[in-house]
């Protein structure tokens, strides 16, 4: 149901374009004039612009294409753009995508390329960053691809490189039985990657079983992960199987596993050398075939040398690790997940809210997130069920306890009469390039930026 805009100087491209466009999606609008772009994406709720990078006043550097998919990224991050060019090289696709446009196509283009282009743009969703390269423009290297794929029929996503990584290692480790270790902190979405693994499995059509160990006490362990026998205990009034059997064929997925006691370690490190449960008060041995992935918060090669959890039961279970960062540390994900959520509880909760404002949008960047992604899901949830407008504006917004000193406003920058703003802004990402040694994700991270906004300021100010 995507809205899709198209802007060219060559109105034969622009009815070439809608004429095919057309047949594909319920609204196309064409727009010769790119002046009117700030009105048309202000007013037009699009989801994706398909952008010309070389209008005939600048027919070859594609600067004027650059200009604006800045300026339409300004006004609304999340749009999906597209850029089309006559000229292109893998350089200039490369800079285009690096600016924020989704995917880049040569003109003239096959019909089939150019859909396929729209359609995994708009599939990276509204704002889920840039379609992987089609062929069609070469594959721009280097580019940075979205990620979006079900696990139990919910979608995550997957923009900044670190979580591509992530979900590129559960691609290439899914269909092995490797034991998979998950580490992240509170809410970064360690079970959303363990179902996916689960999911992507050989094992997908059989029982996908989470355990969260840390709500479990040590009469409980046991009988509720091996199952007991009626009489076992006072309260077995019942045979009943643990979760290890309920997961037969499947996968169990462990959560908190770095707080369990030495005893419980003890106990799951049997089952898992021997691969047999045995229900308490039983002493009939049952084999079990399951996939074991595990997740923790804590520091657990910590908690290994203060010998709070066993060396050979870590060596056990992390076969391959997969490390998620918090979600500070991934800024290019969080306008797309605001976004994602956005859509989710605005159908949810049957609201009208559609876009988030870009002043909004800055702050979503520049707060730190210590909840991570439950945190930000939790405030936009909140968010669309308080919103007065169609708008999300900071107003509608809560940023947990330490919200002050996470959103660095304009007015607390240092008061210097005789520099302009933008001196202010060049001077301190050329401070921070010194400081992290032109590390971008360092930068980016300093200065409360998406790398992609960081990428367009170099442009802006040619650092
Ligand atoms: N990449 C993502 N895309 C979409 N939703 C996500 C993503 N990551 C996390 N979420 C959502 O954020 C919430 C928290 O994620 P999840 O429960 O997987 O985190 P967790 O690391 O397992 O948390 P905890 O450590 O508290 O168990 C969930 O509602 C989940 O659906």
């Amino acid at each position: 149901m995507s809205k899709i805009l198209i802007i060219d100087d060559d109105v034969d491209v622009l009815s070439a374009a809608k004429l095919l466009l057309k047949r594909h999606y319920p609204q196309v609008d064409i727009e010769k004039n790119p002046e009117k772009i700030p009105f048309l994406i202000t007013n037009g709720s699009y989801d994706l612009v398909l952008l010309d990078m070389n209008f005939q006043r600048d027919n070859s550097s594609g600067r004027e294409g650059f200009l604006w998919l800045d300026r339409i990224l300004d006004i609304k991050p999340t749009t999906a753009v597209v850029l089309i060019t006559a000229y292109g090289d893998v350089e200039m696709a490369v800079r285009a995508i690096k600016s924020g446009a989704r995917d880049f196509v040569l003109k003239p283009w096959e019909n089939d390329k150019l859909l396929a282009t729209l359609h995994n743009a708009l599939e990276g969703g509204a704002g889920q960053g840039a379609a992987k390269g089609n062929g069609q423009n070469g594959s721009a290297p280097g580019a940075p691809a979205s990620g979006k794929a079900n696990a139990s029929g919910a979608s995550y996503i997957a923009v900044s490189p670190a979580m591509r990584q992530v979900f590129a290692t559960i691609e290439r480790v899914a269909e092995t039985d490797a034991n998979v270790l998950i580490l992240g902190e509170n809410g970064t979405g360690k079970d959303v990657v363990a179902r996916a693994l689960h999911q992507r499995s050989l094992r997908r059509d059989k029982p996908f079983v989470s355990v969260d160990l840390g709500a479990l006490s040590d009469s409980l362990f046991e009988s509720e992960l091996f199952g007991h026998v009626k009489g076992a205990f006072t309260d077995a009034r019942e045979d009943r199987a643990g979760r290890f059997e309920e997961a037969q064929g499947g996968t169990i997925f462990l959560d908190e596993i770095g707080n369990i006691s030495l005893p419980q370690q003890a106990k799951l490190l049997t089952v898992l050398q021997q691969r047999v449960v045995t229900r308490v008060g039983s002493n009939k041995p049952k084999n079990i075939d399951v996939r074991l992935i595990c997740a923790t918060n804590s520091p657990i090669y910590q908690h290994v040398s203060d010998r709070s959890f066993r060396q050979d039961l870590l060596y056990r279970i992390n076969t391959i690790e997969v490390h998620i960062p918090p979600l500070r540390e991934r800024p290019e994900d969080i306008l797309p997940l605001a976004e994602h959520f956005l859509k989710q509880y605005r159908k949810q909760y049957n609201r009208k809210v559609a876009s988030i404002s870009p002043a909004l949008a800055r702050q979503l960047q520049q707060y730190r997130w210590p909840g991570n992604v439950r945190e930000l899901q939790h405030a936009i949830e909140r968010a669309v069920i308080l919103a007065q407008g169609n708008v999300l504006e900071p107003e509608d917004f809560y940023f947990g306890t330490n919200a002050p000193a996470a959103i660095p406003a304009d007015k607390e920058l240092p008061f210097q009469e005789n520099l302009q703003i933008e001196d202010m802004e060049k001077k301190m990402i050329q401070q921070a390039m010194q400081k992290y040694h032109g590390n971008i994700t360092d930068i980016a991270r300093e200065l409360g930026l998406s790398r992609q906004a960081l990428y367009r300021r170099l442009e802006k100010y040619g650092l």
